[in-house]
């Protein structure tokens, strides 16, 4: 089973739980399923436990209503030695009826561990295998540098202590 599911799809119901006094869906808990999706993914793909080590590029374009229909699903597009890259996407629509709106996309990335309190290790590699495939490759790759670069000035500043 390792290496073989590349995409996972999750579904289920914006809760009351789930949403700020607007009626709308809190950011850290759209995070939290997006985290949530690509633990099952990376798992599933690695064979081991992973962990999140970076989020790129997270936008949330429109908002979650209580009572929606949440799709997460995530898409593997880039593998490392130990890390894999997911292309995810949050989507929501009225259960009773109604078109799914793009609600929030990013780029999360997990490493796989040797045990629960261990070291990166392997993954079984991806590679694309069309033009489509190697553009989200490529797009991810990018996202991911683009974070780490805020990573480099964050951390420049913080060295200096202007933080
Ligand atoms: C048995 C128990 C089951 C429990 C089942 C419960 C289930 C319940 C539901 C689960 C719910 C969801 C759960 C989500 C999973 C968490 O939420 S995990 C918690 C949050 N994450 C963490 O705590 C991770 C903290 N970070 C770390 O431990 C270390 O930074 C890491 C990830 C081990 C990496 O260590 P490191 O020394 O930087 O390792 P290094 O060899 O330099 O790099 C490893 C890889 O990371 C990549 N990397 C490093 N920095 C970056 C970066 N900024 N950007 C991109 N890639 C990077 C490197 O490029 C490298 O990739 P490869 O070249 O190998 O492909």
């Amino acid at each position: 089973m390792t290496g073989r599911q590349r995409e996972l799809t999750m579904r289920f119901l914006a809760e009351p739980t789930d949403v700020n006094y607007g009626g709308k869906v809190h950011g850290g808990v759209v995070m939290k399923w997006i985290d949530q999706a690509g633990y099952a993914a990376a798992v599933g793909w690695s064979g081991t436990y992973s962990v999140t080590v970076a989020v790129g590029g997270i936008r949330f374009v429109a908002p979650i209503r209580i009572s929606d229909l949440v799709t997460v699903r995530t898409k593997l597009v880039h593998t490392g030695t130990s890390s894999m890259h997911f292309a995810v996407e949050v989507a929501a629509r009225d259960p009773m009826g109604g078109e799914p709106r793009l609600c929030t996309h990013c780029v999360i990335v997990f490493v796989a561990l040797d045990g629960v309190e261990g070291k990166p290790t392997a993954v079984p590699a991806w590679t694309p295998a069309g033009d489509d495939d190697r553009k989200l490759a490529e797009y991810a790759l990018q996202v991911m540098e683009l974070s780490k670069g805020i990573e480099q000035t964050v951390e420049r500043y913080r060295e200096a202590g202007e933080l």
